[in-house]
């Protein structure tokens, strides 16, 4: 797509987007940097784009604990602006929510008008972005997903890979259930509904988007482990036993039929997303 402008182009699904869509422009923090609200609105009103996917985060959620203010501006007054912006323009605007704006109670996938109630600073800034966007009134839409990995960047399966090359034995959490999600899955799920909603302005909303199957983050460690040749025994712990500064849901299931009917797009399959990450990263035995 033409005229797609993009805030982020460092993260995980920033990168991802920069493959699937070379011709969008991309913003760095050097152009757009989200603690100054005002400023990113600005070249909003500047570019004029014909659509516009916020890529770009706040993510450090044990930091977000000590540093709310921060987390604050750029996961919830920045997307404000540019929503604005974006609304008073008659510009599409699509962002990215996450797992954590849920307490996690329960053991079945929630839907997206499941009651929200953030267990920590990030799940809290990013849930105050979401009401912001949808306030603003314009046309947007919120993919909301959970555990990202990719080649790029800081995430579980990178953090795996150093750990488990360097010891024979790692605990991790066992009663953490979700679904890890492949940011270049994202990438495509979010260029496809723009192309969407461009073309058909009535749709809106809030839309679950996580990989499957659903599992465990110990699971998911040994699948990586299994998939990368590497000898490391995953011990199961719970939660108590890995204390961190923020709280983390136990139940960060999503249900994601609303997306499959509005936009026909299905839960990616995310081992396989694992196994592409790795060959990225010439990782495979
Ligand atoms: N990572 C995950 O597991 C999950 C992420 N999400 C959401 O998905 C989206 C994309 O996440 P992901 O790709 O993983 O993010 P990353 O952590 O990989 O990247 C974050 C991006 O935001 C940019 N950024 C951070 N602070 C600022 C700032 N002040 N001004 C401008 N840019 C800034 C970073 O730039 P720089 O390199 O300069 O720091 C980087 O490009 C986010 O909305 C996130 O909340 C949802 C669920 C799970
Ligand atoms: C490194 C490590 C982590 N863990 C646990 C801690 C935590 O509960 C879980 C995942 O750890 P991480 O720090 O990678 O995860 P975290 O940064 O909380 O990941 C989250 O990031 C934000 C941005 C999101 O939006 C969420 O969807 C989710 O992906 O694994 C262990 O049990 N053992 C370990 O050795
Ligand atoms: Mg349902």
């Amino acid at each position: 797509m033409t005229g797609l402008l993009v805030f982020g182009r460092t993260g995980q699904v920033a990168r991802e987007l920069m493959k699937q869509a070379p011709d969008a422009h991309f913003l760095g923090r050097d152009e757009a940097d989200l603690t100054n609200p005002i400023a990113a609105a600005d070249v909003v009103r500047e570019r004029r784009p014909t659509a516009i996917i916020n890529a770009a985060a706040y993510t450090a959620v044990d930091r977000a604990e000590t540093d709310e203010e921060t987390a604050s501006l750029v996961n919830a007054a920045a997307p404000a602006a540019i929503a604005n912006a974006a609304a008073e323009l008659g510009v599409p605007m699509l962002h990215i929510s996450t797992d954590y704006v849920f307490d996690g109670t329960g053991d079945s996938a929630r839907d997206e008008d499941a009651p929200t109630g953030p267990l920590g600073a990030y799940g809290r800034t990013k849930l105050a972005g979401e009401l912001a966007i949808a306030k603003a009134g314009g046309q947007w839409a919120i993919l909301r997903t959970s555990w990202v990995f990719s080649a790029h960047g800081a995430n579980f399966v990178k953090t795996m890979l150093r750990l488990g090359s360097e010891r024979d034995e790692i605990s991790v959490v066992a009663d953490q259930i979700g679904g890890p999600t492949p940011a270049a899955a994202i990438a495509d799920a979010l260029l496809r509904m723009s192309e969407a909603i461009v073309r058909d302005s009535n749709r809106r909303g809030i839309y679950h988007f996580a990989g499957a199957p659903d599992v465990s983050w110990a699971d998911f460690a040994r699948e990586v482990f299994g998939r990368a040749g590497l000898r490391c025994h995953v011990r199961d712990i719970g939660t108590s036993e890995y204390p961190t500064p923020a709280r983390r849901p136990a139940n960060s299931r999503l249900d994601c039929d609303l997306i499959k009917r509005d936009f026909g797009i299905e839960r990616p399959d995310w081992r396989l997303g694992l196994d592409q990450v790795l060959n990225d990263l010439r990782m495979v035995k």
